[in-house]
């Protein structure tokens, strides 16, 4: 057994999971592999993300970075975006927290509920580039791309949105359709995506409602996505297929989304949860749980 266990905390925004570490003080360094282990649904802590709480190179209250259950370090990842704003607002006693992002500062605010957050996402981008694609769209409301024989594809022209990351939406009658375990990994990896992309299959309910299922990048099926809530909400407003503000019914729960006209931000509002603390042996990545104290939250994870 290692000397040092990492005090770390397990939380959900709608059952999207995340480890979350405390690195301010001391580095937490785990590499891909460790990270995969600790992961898994078998055998590990298991969660959809690892998030790590660092210091804030540009002057937030801190810097939140973020791995994919394979591995792999994206810059957002809006569910977490939540709990951390949660946990920050708790340990500065605030109604608000900046949280600095590899896809830029973002600000979490809070609402009437201790649990409920607001995160400000910043603006989305649409151009073929910036999601990026391997081809040039001028339009990206919806592009050529279809799965499945070519007079009777099962999907097809997505609209693409880069939120922070990249997502691509497809509009269906009936999300729960479709097995998205089998095409969410083909569209993953499409060759149209160079970054591989989130996977969304979204169904408008009236012009304030959508219900959407998402393959996640580097995941897998999730019970919700922050983002691809964000992406589904902006993409079906620029395409008149709603307005500007939508819930949108995830199977782990509702996401609030605004688009809001004014500064072109996306806020999005929704449930957070602390499922419980543990103690992680770095060099065996074997973990225990731990007794909750009576401590603001973060405290715990130093
Ligand atoms: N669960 C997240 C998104 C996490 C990152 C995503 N899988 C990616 O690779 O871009 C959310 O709530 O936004």
């Amino acid at each position: 057994m290692s000397e040092r266990r990492i005090p770390f905390l397990k939380m959900n925004g709608l059952g999207n999971d995340f480890v979350v570490w405390d690195a301010r003080e001391a580095p937490v360094r785990l590499d891909p592999d460790a990270i995969r282990q600790i992961g898994a649904r078998d055998g590990g802590i298991g969660f959809d993300q690892m998030i790590t709480v660092e210091r804030s190179p540009g002057g937030a209250d801190a810097f939140m970075r973020i791995h994919n259950r394979d591995g792999s370090e994206v810059d957002a990842c809006g569910n977490a975006t939540r709990c951390i704003g949660r946990l920050l607002m708790e340990e500065n006693g605030s109604a608000a927290a900046t949280i600095e992002t590899n896809a830029g500062l973002l600000k979490a605010s809070a609402t009437d509920s201790p649990r409920r957050v607001t995160v400000d996402m910043g603006r989305p981008r649409f151009a073929w580039n910036e999601i990026p694609l391997a081809e040039e769209f001028h339009d990206t409301r919806a592009i050529e791309l279809q799965i499945g024989p070519i007079d009777a594809p099962i999907l097809h022209t997505p609209s693409v949105v880069n939120v922070g990351n990249p997502h691509a939406i497809f509009w269906v009658r009936d999300p729960g359709a479709y097995d998205l375990s089998r095409i969410g990994p083909m569209l993953e990896n499409h060759p149209m995506f160079p970054e591989r992309a989130n996977i969304s299959l979204a169904h408008v309910l009236s012009d304030d409602e959508v219900e959407v299922r998402v393959w996640e990048r580097g995941v897998g099926l999730t019970e919700a996505c922050g983002t691809a809530a964000c992406a589904v909400g902006v993409a079906a407003a620029r395409d008149r297929r709603t307005g500007r503000k939508v819930r949108v019914h995830l199977p782990g729960g509702p996401l609030d989304i605004e688009w809001r006209e004014s500064d072109d931000h996306i806020l999005m509002t929704g449930d957070t949860e602390v499922e419980f603390e543990g103690l992680l042996d770095p060099e065996t990545l074997t973990f225990e749980k731990t007794a909750p104290g009576d401590r603001p939250i973060l405290e715990v994870v130093r």
